[in-house]
């Protein structure tokens, strides 16, 4: 069968943003949430942020996808997310968890730079930027969650994130349905650091909305 031409995905893409189980997913972070959406779309795409072929899908693929990790994180006061790059999940989790001070590290200055412009945009009062690696900032802060999506495979990330989570935190990762496959690889780096056992868990977003994969961590 052929994928369905990229006007059809995206009317679909478009008419899932407006549905009202996405908006009441949103809720308040609604608006910021649709301006991020139109900074990546234009300024975004145009500057390297995000790839063309991304924006057809861009509100099931990054924006829900991103959303998914929340419900994790919910009660968090302090949350990292690590190599944020356009700002997935990190800017979703910051508009969504207001109540949070959410730290986006990021190694890379344009990415830095955009991270910052979308702060502003926003009116995001809640986002500390970081510039730098992971692994710098080990033993200058910890916090209650650390998120990320697309960074490394699992061994590596909790190599990065475990000595950013405080003892009772967690790791919160947005991953592939094939990531079991990563887990008896990172069991040694974890156990190092006597975390929990990997949950693998499929996070619901919204009703119409394909749920994702999520591994979670604990301290
Ligand atoms: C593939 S991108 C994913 C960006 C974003 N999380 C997303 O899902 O769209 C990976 C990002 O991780 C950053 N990165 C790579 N190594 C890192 C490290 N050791 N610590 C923090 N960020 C890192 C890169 O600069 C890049 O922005």
């Amino acid at each position: 069968m052929s994928a369905a031409p990229d006007e059809v995905v995206a009317q679909r893409d478009r008419e899932l943003s407006e549905s009202p189980a996405v908006r009441e997913l949103l809720g308040e972070a609604l608006p910021q949430i649709v301006q991020f959406a139109e900074m990546l779309e234009t300024d975004g795409e145009l500057r390297g942020l995000i790839g063309p072929r991304e924006l057809p899908r861009l509100w099931e693929r990054h924006i829900l996808n991103s959303a998914a990790v929340v419900q994790f994180v919910r009660d968090a006061p302090t949350i990292a997310d690590i190599g944020s790059g356009a700002g997935l999940p990190g800017i979703v989790v910051a508009a969504m968890v207001p109540s949070a001070t959410v730290t986006l590290i990021e190694p890379m200055e344009r990415r830095c730079t955009w991270l910052a412009e979308v702060v502003e945009a926003l009116g995001l009062e809640n986002v500390v930027i970081k510039r730098g690696r992971a692994e710098e900032f080990h033993d200058a802060f910890e916090v209650a969650a650390v998120t990320s999506r697309a960074v490394a495979a699992l061994d590596k990330l909790s190599r990065l994130s475990l000595p950013l989570v405080e003892v009772g935190g967690q790791m919160v990762v947005l991953k592939g349905q094939n990531v079991q496959q990563e887990i008896p690889k990172a069991l040694k780096v974890i156990r190092r650091f006597k975390a929990s056992e990997p949950e693998v868990l499929s996070a619901e977003v919204a009703a119409g909305v394909e749920s994702t994969t999520v591994v979670r961590i604990r301290r």
